[in-house]
């Protein structure tokens, strides 16, 4: 009994952390937004973590100021990360964290915090500065908190002079200060030198995973992301086959086959230029065309088998490659999915190549 309720806490410990951690993370893991969301969650958990209960420490302890200033900061995390579940303001909430926490560890440092500890805090600072903020910014806010230090450690009269140090002290926190944030430098130029790329090689797998390579245009799976995103209300399904597409492969030979392909398909961008059209090669010698129209445009069509009919690739020996189109159109209304509206095409498009090809017919 007492092993399920320990297995039961644990999990549910482990769910709140990965829950709070991933508020307003999106599902594009690796893009700088959601790293940095994921920062500020993880930030907010932690600062909790630590500034509640030192807070409630020196408040025992009869630090009024600094136990009332860390408990303050841990309310404005948890605030901050209300905040974030709701606005996924993701720049708001890094300014939110990092402000305050540049006050409170000044003052730590000049206040000399719960007997004279309150400097060991603030190598906290370059590592989140530059997560949050990015080289350029994070940098410079640093070299600003740098500044601030320094006049503090060794220009103003401070209750931390007062703790008697070694006078060697102030330097040492100083050059530590700084060896932290070269290190923290370097450590987020690599990581988002890496993320950058990390980010041009998901762009190129999702390009290729999404493009047909001969045609450029979309392929089947990038036709169905699409249509998820884009906001057609009822719209035309084409399903345009070439005609006798065999023949030409047969007597030109592949490659003026693909040529041909790759024509039809820059004839079909232009002609669908000014039309919310999505063209994708479905396969083979096959396009799927779903254009934004509320009503079924027959004639719109054959003006694009027109056109493909009067198409030419041109082989090196200057003979004419030419055929013709056919078309099985049908409407498909929001939410009634690719797959049923492709089933009438399909049969539209069977029924006029019965008919003797180059012609379209409707569903
Ligand atoms: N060059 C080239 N040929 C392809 C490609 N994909 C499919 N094909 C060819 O397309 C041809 C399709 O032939 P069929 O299905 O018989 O159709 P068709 O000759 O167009 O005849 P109908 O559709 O009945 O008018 C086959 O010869 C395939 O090899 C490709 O990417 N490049």
């Amino acid at each position: 009994m007492r092993k399920y309720l320990r297995a039961a806490v644990c999990r549910w410990i482990s769910r709140l952390i990965s829950n709070t951690l991933q508020v307003g993370v999106s599902s594009d893991a690796i893009s700088d937004s959601s790293r940095r969301t994921f920062i500020i969650n993880l930030f907010c958990l932690v600062g909790v973590l630590f500034t509640a209960p030192l807070g409630l420490l020196s408040l025992f302890h009869g630090y009024w100021l600094v136990g009332s200033g860390l408990i303050g900061v841990a309310l404005l995390y948890i605030g901050n990360h209300i905040y974030l579940r709701r606005t996924q303001n993701h720049v708001l909430s890094g300014n939110i964290i990092l402000y305050p926490l540049y006050g409170l560890m000044l003052y730590l440092v000049y206040s000399g915090g719960v007997n004279g500890t309150g400097h060991v805090w603030i190598y906290c600072i370059p590592p989140v500065s530059l997560f949050l903020h990015g080289l350029k910014r994070g940098l410079t806010e640093v070299l600003l908190f740098t500044v601030g230090l320094i006049v503090i450690l060794f220009f103003m009269e401070t209750p931390f002079d007062d703790l008697n140090f070694h006078p060697d002290l102030n330097s040492r926190i100083v050059y530590s200060f700084v060896l932290i944030t070269f290190l923290s430098t370097i450590y987020e130029y690599i990581s988002s030198r890496f993320n950058q790329s990390l980010q041009q090689v998901s762009r190129k797998l999702e390009l290729a995973a999404t493009t047909d390579p001969l045609t450029g245009l979309l392929n089947r799976r990038g036709l169905a992301q699409q249509y998820e995103k884009v906001n057609y209300s009822t719209s035309n399904v084409w399903l345009l086959d070439i005609d006798y597409f065999k023949r030409i492969n047969d007597d030109f030979g592949h490659e003026l086959g693909d040529a041909y392909l790759k024509t039809v398909a820059q004839e079909l961008t232009r002609f669908l230029e000014n039309e919310q059209a999505l063209i994708s090669r479905w396969g083979g010698e096959e396009f799927l065309i779903i254009l934004d129209r509320p009503s079924i445009q027959l004639n719109l069509s054959e003006r694009l088998i027109d056109v493909l009919k009067n198409t030419v690739v041109k082989t090196n020996d200057d003979q004419a490659i030419q055929t013709t189109v056919s078309i099985g159109l049908t409407m498909m209304a929001s939410g009634e999915g690719i797959p049923k509206a492709l089933g009438r095409a399909d049969s539209a498009l069977y029924e006029a190549k019965r008919r003797g090809r180059d012609q379209a017919i409707a569903k």
